[in-house]
């Protein structure tokens, strides 16, 4: 076997393990790929993430195909056979021959050979109608449409009361996409127009984006994290939204500012390089794995001026701060792009939990702020109880703030609410789904 092959097939067969590991333990762990090289790695999620963003499609087509119903399949044979169908029905690169070779050798090695033949059987089956599949024909529409675009019910359910159906469907085919990918150049390390000059010698295509200053939409991050210009600290990957909210704080050079909820740290980062390394960024965040992340990246891009410390937000005490960042613990439904697992893993109970949990930080962030100082609430939710309406009630709560324009910070077209706040959606702005707030303390 070739090198170029033989990766593919040890990417394969981590990625059933990641899968296999996921369906168990609804936790979506990525170490078992830190054996393979760092092309292996990208392939492992890539193939991750793919068949997590068309689980319940690929788990109808196996019952189409099948004999054996896929609810009484071990989970390796059917992690093997969403793998081979995503290949056959998504992956114009793979041959159809090939994704059935490979997934029959794999479940050959796992499962024995009878299950080799059976899976060859079902792969077979389905390439004989390849170019007519069948459609989900459900009465339940919810079933139906939770199926065709893999989203759960309870999402379907919300955002078609919400958006309507035709703005639903466009917001969960953007979520099937490969995600949009920004990096921003960091000008603590090299200047925004020596990086583009650089891109341009490599031959790296970028859109130069006139939302917000030195960012980049790229193909791709390989080139960034092959040629080293992550770990040189040159640039960060950052989705366009993510930066809003630091923006919106707009920290000065000179400044206390207090980021809480830190970690991993690219907007501490980024408010750094904002200050230009002047004054004073506190990190804080309750995890010391996610914090020791946020300490080495510091290093990393030359942000001299952040300090971490490891405490849970809501017993913590602190002089008051000339601006406070909040980007809170969220559903996360607007990354559900570029973080397909977390479909799964989040239901309507995990949604009031983290409802309540933010507005216990939101109550321990406002005493962290000095009097006329500001506070910038953000989130990567696309739900209105974690955004708008935690903020409405924050301010019920706390009348000595009042919420600010978002106006000069941000783009006119995600502002919302008479621009008081802002929000984008992953089908309309081409980039993540982030929420924001400007809060003043006036009194
Ligand atoms: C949305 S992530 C932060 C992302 C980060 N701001 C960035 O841009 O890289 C939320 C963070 O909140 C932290 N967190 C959750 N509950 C917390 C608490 N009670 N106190 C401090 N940090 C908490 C989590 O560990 C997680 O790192």
């Amino acid at each position: 076997m070739d090198i170029a092959l033989e990766t593919e097939a040890s990417a394969r067969s981590v990625s059933v393990e990641i899968l296999i590991n996921f369906d168990k333990n609804n936790v979506l762990d990525y170490s078992t790929a830190d054996q393979l090289d760092s092309r292996g790695r990208a392939e492992v999620r890539e193939y991750v993430q793919n068949i997590l963003r068309r689980r319940t499609y690929l788990d109808f087509l196996i019952d189409e195909f099948s004999n054996v119903k896929i609810k009484e399949m071990k989970p390796s044979l059917k992690n093997i056979l969403r793998l081979g169908i995503y290949d056959m029905v998504f992956m114009d690169s793979t041959p159809d021959y090939a994704a059935i070779n490979e997934s029959v050798e794999l479940a050959k090695l796992k499962l024995g050979s009878r299950t080799g033949d059976l899976t060859n059987a079902i792969l077979r089956n389905l390439q004989r109608d390849i170019d007519n599949l069948p459609k989900p024909s459900y009465e339940d529409r919810t079933k139906l449409v939770a199926t065709t675009f893999s989203h759960p019910e309870w999402l379907v359910e919300r955002w078609t009361k919400r958006f309507g159906e035709r703005e639903a469907f466009k917001l969960m085919q953007a979520n099937n996409k490969r995600p949009v990918y920004y990096v921003r150049a960091n000008n603590l390390r090299t200047k925004t127009e020596n990086f583009k000059l650089r891109m341009t010698k490599h031959d790296i295509d970028f859109t130069e984006s006139d939302w917000l200053p030195g960012y980049f939409q790229v193909d791709s991050v390989a080139p960034f994290i092959s040629k080293g210009w992550l770990d040189k600290g040159f640039c960060q990957v950052q989705d366009i939204a993510a930066g809003f909210a630091p923006f919106l704080l707009d920290p000065q050079p000179g400044e206390e500012i207090y980021d809480l909820c830190a970690a991993p740290g690219t907007k501490s980062i980024l408010m750094a390089d904002r200050m230009n390394a002047e004054g004073s960024i506190l990190a804080v965040d309750i995890s010391s794995e996610r914090l020791d992340k946020l300490a080495s990246s510091a290093l990393t891009y030359h942000a001299e001026n952040i300090r971490v410390r490891r405490a849970d937000v809501t017993e913590l005490e602190l002089d008051e701060a000339d601006g406070v960042l909040l980007d809170a613990p969220c559903t996360g439904t607007g990354v559900l792009s570029k973080r397909a697992d977390l479909r799964w893993r989040r239901d309507e109970e995990g949604l009031k939990n983290a409802v309540e949990q933010q507005a216990r930080l939101l109550d321990s962030a406002a005493k962290m702020v000095k009097k006329g100082g500001r506070l910038v609430y953000s989130t990567c939710s696309l739900e209105e109880e974690e955004n708008m309406d935690q903020i409405m009630n924050f301010l019920d709560r706390h009348e000595n703030f009042e919420l600010q324009t978002v106006e000069g910070y941000v783009p006119e077209e995600v502002m919302v609410d008479g621009g008081f706040g802002y929000q984008t959606f992953p089908h309309k702005h081409n980039c993540d789904g982030h929420f924001g707030v400007l809060l003043k303390r006036t009194s």
